[in-house]
């Protein structure tokens, strides 16, 4: 079976972002002769998200893009286990919506995936060429503080635990996900911990993570006590 790639585009107020990380996607897709589909999970956006995303079904075909929005704003955790329902291919990219993932990366992900047969492939910020762009003092610190914290007490061995820009298997993301407790952003890092003590495979590609141009970010400090939780719930648990 030839392979095919979803891509699983958690959105809540991207009406900005979404045409342009669309045609980003289907061009790459196109350039590298691959299949595709992308998967929109729209919370309700009140910016009108979605009614973007129908003209980008009637623009690039219901065979590439669709949308499956829920009722209201559930979070990031959950936004994937509901998109990946959906997915009708046998690998799955997750990513932002808002350019801090560019869609460039993912033939390297691609590749590297291939090479070595790995089960998930993960964009990392805190290896070779990697990095941050455009986030104050402030937010690197909580980014790095997350990753370490994690890092030291459940030693994942991964650069970077917290960032969600990933190739997975598909049947690797269901079974991964199937084991995964959080409801919002420690989701990234619960899923790499659980990865691993399942004993799947994981390559790292170093990527720039540059700061949104249009909206703002949906961290808050609510995610950051959820974050904290986590890591305790796993420390006690794994
Ligand atoms: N459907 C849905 N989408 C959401 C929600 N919250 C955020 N999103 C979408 O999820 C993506 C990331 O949200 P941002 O608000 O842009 O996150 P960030 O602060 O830039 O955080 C990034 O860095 C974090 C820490 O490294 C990552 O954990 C996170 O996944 C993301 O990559 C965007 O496409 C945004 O529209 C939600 O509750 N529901
Ligand atoms: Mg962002």
């Amino acid at each position: 079976m030839a392979n095919k790639y979803s891509v699983i585009l958690p959105t809540y107020n991207e009406k900005r972002n979404l045409p342009i990380i669309i045609y980003l996607l289907a061009k790459t897709f196109k350039e590298n002769k691959l299949d595709w589909e992308v998967i929109i999970v729209d919370d309700a956006s009140p910016d009108g998200t979605q009614d973007v995303a129908k003209q980008l079904i009637k623009l690039y075909g219901a065979e590439h893009i669709q949308l499956k929005p829920r009722a209201g704003k559930l979070g990031l955790g959950t936004a994937y286990v509901h998109g990946l329902n959906y997915v009708t291919g046998n690998f799955v990219i997750i990513m932002d919506a808002d350019f801090s993932h560019h869609p460039t990366a993912i033939p390297q992900f691609i590749a590297l995936q291939k090479e070595q047969d790995f089960d998930i492939v993960t964009g990392t910020r805190y290896a070779g060429d990697g990095g941050v762009y455009g986030w104050d003092l402030k937010r690197k610190l909580v980014s790095r503080g997350a990753n370490f914290l994690a890092s030291i007490t459940l030693r994942p061995n991964v650069s970077d635990l917290t960032g969600s820009f990933r190739l997975y298997k598909k049947d690797v993301l269901a079974k991964i996900i199937s084991v995964t407790k959080s409801k919002g952003y420690v989701f990234q890092m619960e899923m790499m911990v659980r990865a691993r003590s399942l004993g799947f495979t994981i390559g790292e590609v170093p990527i720039s993570f540059v700061d949104r141009l249009y909206g703002e970010s949906k961290l808050g400090g609510d995610e950051i006590v959820g974050y904290l939780k986590g890591v305790w719930n796993l420390f006690t648990s794994v």
